[in-house]
């Protein structure tokens, strides 16, 4: 059988751009046709570069050049799996073309242009874009125009640009979203979010700071950090974040504390969650708090949530190159052309 969508990967040799290769590969609805890397040395086999995608993914590297544009008319989906301006530059073209743009940077996740120079220090050039494009989290989320699951699938289905959330928004904001969707949360009182990331959070070019010797744990960008504000605008109140840095290679753990409202009973908060992802296949809810290897290599977020008094604890954890990135950009297409939501998934 014929797949219906042929599908172009940019940044196929970065961590995220190869995961999302493997998962196009295995899709029955998606042929991947062509695989881009940036650097000339990257040109090759993609499995010469990840030998463990062996048997897996069967296609060849090219380097992108801007004349490759010419031949996008026609491809159905192409993911960018590019640093923010590079995807900034590219994704309108891609649009104009007609493409479904399904993007992982953070070019087109802030709906308010002045913290792109605050956050990301570059100035948003396709401003028009950010009016018409899906936050696609395939979740309910309890802001204006996402408070029901039902119109967060609408606006996924009704947008040619898909703009994927961050590794540390998508963790926080499913820890936090069902105790605010069922108006549970004291919101007199800031969440505490505190989350640590395995080093490929950093994506895949060498740096000193990411570099095996150098890691153990290490908080950095506190309550300055970049996705900050992309939780705030998510769950539509302020929050403290401090992400940190571990010496593994992936997952995140996020501690998520904050407080409910007096009178709230822990049965009433685990029925908030229970009715916010019941039927959601890519959310398990724990008995026990999740490690970072219970959700490695899979498309799963786990949560674990403790009440104590008006004191409330979600822990979440997730891979951040699959649920934070590479399957829930897969599990977005699953919802926007209405496949199984985990397909090629599990
Ligand atoms: N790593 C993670 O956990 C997550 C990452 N993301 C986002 O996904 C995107 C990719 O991240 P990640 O996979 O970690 O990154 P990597 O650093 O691992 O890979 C980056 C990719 O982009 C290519 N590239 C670099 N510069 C350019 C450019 N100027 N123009 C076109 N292509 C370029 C690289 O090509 P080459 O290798 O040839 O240089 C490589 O294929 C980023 O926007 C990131 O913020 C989102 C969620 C989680
Ligand atoms: C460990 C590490 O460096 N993590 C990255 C976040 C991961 C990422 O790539 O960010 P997006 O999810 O926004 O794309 C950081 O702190 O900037």
């Amino acid at each position: 059988m014929k797949a219906e969508k042929t599908v172009w990967i940019l940044g196929a040799s970065g961590y995220s751009g190869a995961e999302l290769c493997r998962l196009v590969s295995r899709h029955p609805h998606m042929q991947l046709a062509r695989a881009f890397a940036f650097s000339a040395q990257n040109a090759m086999p993609l499995p010469e570069l990840f030998p463990h995608l062996s048997m897996q993914v069967d296609i060849q590297l090219q380097q992108w050049q801007d004349e490759v544009l010419d031949e996008a008319a026609g491809v159905d989906i192409v993911f960018l799996a590019l640093p923010h301006e590079a995807s900034l530059e590219l994704a309108p073209k891609f649009l104009a073309a007609g493409c479904c743009v399904v993007d992982l940077s953070a070019a087109f996740r802030l709906r308010d242009l002045n913290n792109y120079p605050t956050f990301y220090g570059f100035t948003h050039t396709h401003p028009e874009w950010l009016q018409q494009r899906s936050y696609a989290l395939p979740h309910a989320l309890p802001v204006p125009k996402h408070d029901k699951k039902e119109q967060a699938i609408a606006a996924i289905q009704a947008h040619q640009l898909l703009s994927m959330p961050g590794c540390y928004p998508t963790a926080a904001s499913l820890a936090l979203a069902p105790l605010l969707l069922n108006k549970l949360l004291d919101t007199t009182q800031t969440p505490v979010i505190s989350a640590v990331s395995g080093v490929s959070g950093a994506g895949r070019k060498a740096s000193l700071a990411t570099s095996f010797c150098e890691v153990s744990l290490r908080p950095y960008g506190v309550l300055e950090h970049r996705h900050q504000c992309e939780i705030a605008q998510n769950l539509g109140l302020e929050v403290m974040f401090i992400p940190q840095l571990g010496n593994f290679k992936r997952g995140i753990v996020a501690t998520c504390a904050a407080r409910v409202q007096a009178g709230v009973s822990p049965a009433q908060v685990q029925a908030a969650f229970e009715s916010a992802y019941q039927n959601n296949p890519s959310i398990r809810l724990r008995n026990q708090p999740p490690q970072a290897d219970d959700v490695a290599h899979t498309p799963f977020c786990d949560l674990f949530i403790k009440v104590q008094g008006q004191h409330v604890v979600v822990i979440s954890a997730i891979d951040n190159l699959l649920k934070g990135a590479a399957s829930q950009a897969i599990e977005a297409c699953n919802v926007k052309f209405g496949w199984p939501q985990m397909e090629a998934l599990l």
